[in-house]
């Protein structure tokens, strides 16, 4: 049986899958197998050696310390796409926001206490201060057309807007989802001189951390929205901050709430709200999963985002599976411990992702604890699994 840490509110959908006798879940186990989250932030958290993976239910993983993961043997998953109708359909209500001032003008009915006349009357009078432009026929930037942002590209469309899209790193799969009528740009520059509303949809990573800065920001057009359901951290707080203040930028939204930003003019926010759906939240409580299911019964790998994919159907006896460093002479080492035991290979697996390599055994014989050891003190490898 294997045992699964819960960090936060996980959608029960995923107990479809992960179900007794085979899986226990709980908020309190303390040497689990894996771990299930959504955003915590795992760094400085103490993994327990018996941990094996990390299923994040949701696409970023800057809350994770990947680095440290690999290191130990720990796969991470996370859930591409399975959030990304729930954050499009929010964008489409931060388009509006941006664009006209729903917020105050909420805030206005619901604060109003009839001093100056009848709600009906009065509103017809100060509405005028909530005004904004249309988005229609404006022009729209996104960085990142992944799973989120070509969704993204793709509405705009619909809703009459010019659309411009950035990304260097576009798998030649998500360029699929694109439409042609988005405009490709190679320069960034070129981008954002060009957009009345910019739309983020990267990963935080170290090239994207304050990708929206002094610089960036005064290349754009004076009174251009930004919209930031990607991370805060991806615009820089101080930048934003006094480009508001100029009026250089005339509205932020963003999902990412922080003190400051609450107390800036011109800034609207939403409580991380992107991918919390209903739907959103059980697809990807059932793609983690799923994911890790996988890992933990049969040691096969998909969508990790710090080891090698690897999948094998099962084939012969039992199956070992070994993390290891990716340097020469591993396979050749590996094989000679079966070899030396009359150990049969019925088929087998191997893949590297830059530093790590990860290799899979099917062998015709039960596996002892005995040869388990002595893979695991061949060096350069970190870790060692057997499934009988
Ligand atoms: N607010 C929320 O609740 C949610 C936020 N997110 C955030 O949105 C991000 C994107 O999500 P997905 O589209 O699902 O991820 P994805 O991995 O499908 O797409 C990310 C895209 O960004 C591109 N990219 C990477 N570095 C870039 C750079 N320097 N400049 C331009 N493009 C770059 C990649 O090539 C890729 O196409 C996530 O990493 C996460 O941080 C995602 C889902 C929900
Ligand atoms: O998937 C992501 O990156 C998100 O930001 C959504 O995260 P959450 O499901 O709210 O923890």
């Amino acid at each position: 049986m294997y045992r699964i840490r819960t960090l936060n509110n996980i959608s029960p959908s995923c107990r479809e899958i992960l179900s007794a006798p085979d899986y226990e879940l709980s908020d309190s186990e303390k040497n689990p197998d894996a771990l299930f989250v959504r955003a915590s932030d795992l760094h400085g958290y103490p993994f327990n050696p018996e941990l094996k993976c990390i299923g994040r239910a949701g696409i970023g993983v800057n809350t994770i310390p990947l680095e440290e993961c690999t290191s130990k043997g720990i796969v991470v998953f996370n859930t591409p796409g399975g959030n990304a109708n729930g954050v499009k359909e929010l964008f489409v209500f931060a388009l509006g926001m941006a664009s006209r001032d729903i917020f105050d003008g909420m805030k206005w009915v619901y604060s109003y206490d009839g001093s100056e006349g009848p709600i009906e009357t009065r509103m017809e009078k100060i509405k005028k201060q909530f005004a904004g432009p249309e988005y229609a026929g404006k022009v729209l930037g996104v960085i990142g057309t992944g799973n989120v942002g070509s969704l993204v590209a793709n509405i705009a469309l619909d809703l009459n807007m010019e659309v411009l899209a950035y990304d260097p790193y576009l798998s030649v799969d998500a360029a699929w989802k694109v439409s042609r009528h988005v405009q490709r740009i190679s320069s960034l520059d070129e981008l954002l001189k060009q957009c009345d509303y910019l739309t983020l949809h990267v990963p935080l990573n170290e090239e994207t951390r304050g990708l929206i800065n002094d610089k960036t920001i005064s290349v754009m057009k004076n009174g251009v929205r930004i919209i930031n359901y990607a991370r805060g951290e991806v615009v820089d707080e101080d930048a934003i901050i006094r480009a508001l203040e100029s009026g250089k930028v005339a509205r932020y939204v963003a999902d990412f709430p922080t003190e400051r930003l609450v107390h800036t003019k011109n800034v609207i926010l939403t409580p991380h709200l992107g991918g919390t759906t209903i739907e959103a939240e059980s697809n990807c409580a059932k793609m983690a999963a799923k994911e890790m299911d996988d890992y933990l019964r049969n040691g096969n790998i998909r969508n990790s985002v710090n080891m090698p994919n690897v999948y094998l159907e099962r084939n012969g006896e039992s199956r070992v599976c070994v993390i290891h460093k990716n340097v020469p002479g591993m396979l050749t080492k590996i094989m000679t411990v079966f070899s030396r035991d009359q150990i049969n290979i019925e088929n087998m697996s191997n893949k590297s992702r830059g530093e790590i390599a990860y290799s899979v055994f099917d062998v015709n014989a039960k596996i002892s604890k005995e040869i388990l050891h002595e893979i695991t003190e061949i060096d350069n490898v970190i870790r060692v699994r057997g499934l009988n």
